[in-house]
């Protein structure tokens, strides 16, 4: 599946102020990567890999074998195609289908299926929204307290495949997230991908272990997304990126090997047009 490709991509590309700026101007509508694809090279690089611009800040001396970023390099053509699965058109409906607490309320679809699962209040539904920033019929909520998500959210993404928002596990999780979560975890027949968040300033914690855990005995194919990139340092993210790389590598086989490190966060100078959180409200949504 291509979609993966767009995560780097268009998280950063709403976080990044100065390149904003030059966006802004030439943005008339969210949307667009190929208005992109005309920034100068440079700029592109840090909005698209910011792996890549993490990369300058290894020390000079560090052993490339010990400590080497796995970058996850995606074309630019692919990351373009990726987005074009979430461009809302009346021939690539993207919207809300329903929403359920047992798998056996799920709704039955013939297209394959991603979720994306995390800890409360990692960035699950945020990035979602963004995801859906040219779709902004399609209303996902978003919470600053944890345990805002109590269902999982079915939402159709074209012809392509469904997209699950997952209750979040640990803090103030819902009481019957075990049944709900594990048992659609293990026994949804049609779950091609699972997207794991986690948190980029923390990192892998107690509760992450448990999800890791469960994807690993299912033997689910999985991605681990690092989220919120604007939060930490430079230093911190590098830091977070090269452990959680190094477990990813010596502790996980199901894991895709490359982490996608996105934000989500709308920008915080020069807000522009590529703001993800001016979505309008849906006529259908998920009901908390
Ligand atoms: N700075 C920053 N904040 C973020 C980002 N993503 C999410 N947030 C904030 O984190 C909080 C939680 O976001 P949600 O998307 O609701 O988290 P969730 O994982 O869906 O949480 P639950 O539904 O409770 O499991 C909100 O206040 C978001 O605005 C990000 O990339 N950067
Ligand atoms: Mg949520």
């Amino acid at each position: 599946m291509a979609a993966p490709g767009l995560l780097p991509g268009l998280g950063r590309l709403i976080e990044m102020p100065s390149a904003l700026g030059r966006l802004s101007r030439a943005y008339s509508k969210p949307h667009a990567f190929t208005e992109v694809l005309q920034l100068p090279k440079m700029e592109l690089t840090k909005l698209v890999f910011p792996l890549q611009e993490l990369q300058r800040h290894l020390l000079p001396d560090a052993k490339p074998d010990l400590i080497q970023l796995r970058i996850f390099d995606p074309s630019l053509e692919a990351i373009a195609r990726a987005q074009s699965f979430f461009t809302a058109t009346p021939r690539n409906r993207i919207e809300y289908i329903s929403s359920a607490v047992r798998l056996d309320h799920a709704p039955d679809l013939p297209r394959r299926e991603v979720c994306f699962i995390g800890r409360s209040n990692v960035g699950k539904s945020s990035l979602i929204k963004a995801l859906f920033s040219l779709a902004p019929e399609v209303e996902v909520r978003v919470s600053k307290t944890p345990g805002h998500t109590k269902k999982m959210d079915f939402f159709k993404v074209g012809k392509y495949f469904t997209l699950v928002d997952m209750p979040g596990y640990g803090y103030r999780a819902p009481e019957d997230f075990v049944d709900m979560v594990e048992t659609y975890l293990k026994e949804r027949k049609n779950l091609l991908r699972t997207f794991l968040l986690v948190d980029s300033v923390v990192g892998i914690q107690k509760a992450d272990n448990i999800a890791i855990e469960m994807c690993e005995e299912f033997a689910l194919p999985y991605v681990m997304v690092l989220t919120k990139i604007d939060k930490p340092s430079k230093g911190r993210l590098l830091k977070q990126v090269l452990e959680i790389q190094k477990f990813v590598d010596t502790k996980t086989q199901g894991c895709f090997p490359q982490l996608f490190p996105v934000s989500s966060a709308p920008p915080t100078v020069a807000p522009g047009p590529l703001s993800v959180g001016s979505s309008a409200p849906a006529a259908t949504s998920p009901t908390h």
